[in-house]
């Protein structure tokens, strides 16, 4: 039995835009921050036994099956890397013929823009490398993951962490690497406001197939700005410089939600509280005189808005001020008294339209843990 839990990543660089959509090849490399376990995680157990009847998947306590073309594609991978072992070593157990069981729970809502298919199937791919003792590197697994969503990738690595598109059309230079890691700038922190917790009208996958056919924004974006965009960020983290990597991100969320906008018909994922979100966090960097709080939307209305620790007390006072009835502020409730009161005018009833705040910082990557979700018969608990 193996276990494995992994978390969100929250893309500050946006992969939008498939090549090949059976291997998930992207138009343009993306860059995300993978975010700390304790508020967006997914616990993965995968086992196996010879006397498992069939292969199998349970999600958030519900017996789903291993139906999907992308899950049943990232098996198949694994129980090739494992099947050359065993050619390589006849004393290994042949877990390559052996059915699996996979059970995972996400402590987070499945399928609402808050990543969950990509702390998903990264918990699965790790849960199942490490079941099969895989000694391959992350970068190698990660194309494995990519094949389940292409998001997913990023999320073996902690920290920053960049999806190299590559060019291959078998997808083999298609893979994540670390930018740097948690301990590079652990003082990263983030404010997810979430807005809807609903699944979304538009998945990803449609909407990517959507732009890339209708947008004419779409091929500036993939052939000019990103290009651009993907180098200096990556300057920018190593560099800590919370100003320019704000502001790209920034730049960044807009433009793709720009070239959503330029799809026919048009992809909305940003509501009016989004907007009024987007509008606070530009007021506030104005009233600083520099940028110290950065917004980014991924599919869906909910705002992740990044700070460094040191901006914590104006960042979190601000957000406070004007969402404190929402659900999520406990952790920091001794802190709120430093919080500063910043006057700047905002609506007075946009909390109505967030649900709660989840208030994490940047994480480590995928973990392994004693936690186990499978029974001794190979049953969820
Ligand atoms: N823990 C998990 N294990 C395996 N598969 C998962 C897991 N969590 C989610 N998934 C898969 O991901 C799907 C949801 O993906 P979808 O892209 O629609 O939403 P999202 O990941 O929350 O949003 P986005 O990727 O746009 O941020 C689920 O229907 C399920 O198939
Ligand atoms: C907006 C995004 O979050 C898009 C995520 O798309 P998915 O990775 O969910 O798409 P598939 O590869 O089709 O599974 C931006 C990003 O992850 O960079």
């Amino acid at each position: 039995m193996s276990i494995g839990r992994t978390t969100a990543n929250f893309k500050t660089l946006k992969y939008w835009g498939k090549r090949d959509k059976t291997l998930n090849l992207p138009t343009n490399s993306s860059i995300s921050v993978t975010l700390a376990q304790e508020d967006l995680r997914t616990l993965t157990t995968a086992a196996t036994s010879s006397s498992f009847e069939k292969d199998n998947l349970w999600l958030n306590g519900k017996e789903e099956g291993i139906k999907g073309d992308r899950t049943i594609a990232c098996l198949k991978d694994l129980r090739l890397l494992r099947r050359e072992m065993e050619a390589a070593d006849a004393s290994l157990p042949k877990f390559s013929e052996w059915p699996i069981h996979i059970v995972s729970e996400n402590n987070f809502p499945t399928a609402a823009g808050l990543a969950s298919s990509a702390a998903g199937f990264a918990a699965l791919v790790v849960a199942i490398a490490k079941l099969y003792q895989l000694p391959q590197l992350m970068s190698e697994l990660s194309k494995i993951a990519r094949k389940g969503s292409g998001s997913a990738c990023r999320s073996l690595f902690g920290g920053f962490v960049a999806w190299e598109m590559g060019d291959l059309t078998n997808g083999e230079d298609s893979k994540a690497v670390e930018v740097a890691p948690l301990s590079h700038w652990p003082s990263m922190k983030a404010a997810i406001l979430v807005v809807s917790d609903d699944k979304k009208d538009t998945p990803s996958t449609t909407g990517m197939q959507s732009t890339v056919a209708t947008s004419d924004l779409f091929e500036h974006r993939i052939n000019t700005v990103v290009p651009k965009r993907f180098e200096e960020m990556k300057k920018a983290i190593l560099s800590r410089d919370f100003a320019a990597f704000g502001e790209m991100t920034m730049k960044d969320s807009n433009s793709f939600h720009a070239v959503c906008l330029d799809s026919y018909p048009p992809i909305f994922y940003l509501n009016d509280t989004s907007k009024k979100i987007i509008k606070l966090v530009h007021a506030l960097n104005e009233q600083e005189g520099k940028i110290i709080a950065a917004y980014t939307f991924d599919a869906g209305p909910n705002a992740v808005i990044y700070y460094d620790q040191e901006h914590e007390n104006k960042v979190l006072g601000l957000i406070h001020k004007y969402f404190h009835q929402v659900s999520g502020w406990e952790k920091v409730s001794d802190q709120v008294a430093q919080f500063e009161d910043l006057s700047i005018p905002f609506d007075t009833e946009a909390y109505k339209g967030v649900s709660r705040i989840i208030l994490t910082q940047i994480g480590s990557g995928p973990q392994e843990t004693s936690e186990s979700l499978v029974s001794e018969q190979g049953l969820p608990k």
